[in-house]
């Protein structure tokens, strides 16, 4: 498979404009990526965008921090499932796994699970704010709430993801959970490295030039 069917084609940030969408949603359908990756207002608009097509939409939800209550999060899914999303991208509650409330963030995750029936869940443990033995937990977690995907980072935290932390996360679930990795990937050559060591999935808002790059490089 190229890389193309790899991307989830992001753009989250609270100022894009409809236009801004439409843009990612024309990019994705140039470059046949995987999906649009959108916060969850705009899954309606990215739906009407990519209509006819197969490329999938990907809602975040409880974006970008985690910290809202279980109820919220499962209202935001629902929604999202609604409106047309093919993929949920949620976040942890990051403060609960630190707190070591590891109960608190299990049911987080498998109240939306159950929401969203079987709509794919990824979810984002925001590994930039995690030691080693708080992403070990978290993917443990993941795999006892039957999580689809562990997705690394928002785009919005210090740092994204890394090619230590997807070793050590596929050392974890194995096969049990996809790997989405996310977060400041950039280029082409990034990307493949990310796939290399365990990723199914990249989440990158230069989806776009991902894609051009990896033509150029298959053309050379
Ligand atoms: O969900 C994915 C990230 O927001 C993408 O991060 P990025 O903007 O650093 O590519």
């Amino acid at each position: 498979m190229s890389i193309n069917q790899h991307i989830d084609h992001t753009l989250l940030n609270a100022a894009a404009t409809k236009k801004d969408i439409k843009v990612l949603c024309d990019e994705a359908k140039k470059y046949r990526l995987h999906a649009v990756c959108v916060n969850s207002y705009y899954v309606p608009l990215s739906k009407h965008f990519l209509t006819m097509t197969n490329i999938k939409v990907c809602a975040t939800v409880g974006f970008p921090l985690g910290a809202m209550s279980t109820k919220a999060k499962v209202c935001e899914a629902k929604k999202a499932v609604e409106d047309g999303a093919n993929e949920i991208d949620m976040v942890i509650n990051v403060g609960m796994l630190k707190s070591k409330n590891y109960v608190a963030v299990y049911k987080d995750i498998c109240d939306v699970k159950l929401a969203i029936g079987s709509t794919p869940l990824k979810v984002i443990l925001e590994i930039s704010e995690l030691s080693k033995n708080e992403i070990i937990k978290a993917c443990q977690i993941c795999i006892d709430a039957k999580a689809d995907y562990i997705k690394t980072s928002t785009g919005f935290s210090k740092s994204g993801a890394t090619l230590t932390a997807i070793k050590m996360i596929k050392k974890t679930v194995k096969d049990k959970v996809k790997i989405k990795a996310s977060g400041g990937i950039k280029d082409y050559e990034t990307a493949l490295k990310y796939i290399e060591v365990g990723a199914d999935r990249i989440g990158t808002s230069s989806g776009a030039q991902i894609a051009s790059e990896s033509l150029l490089t298959e053309a050379s």
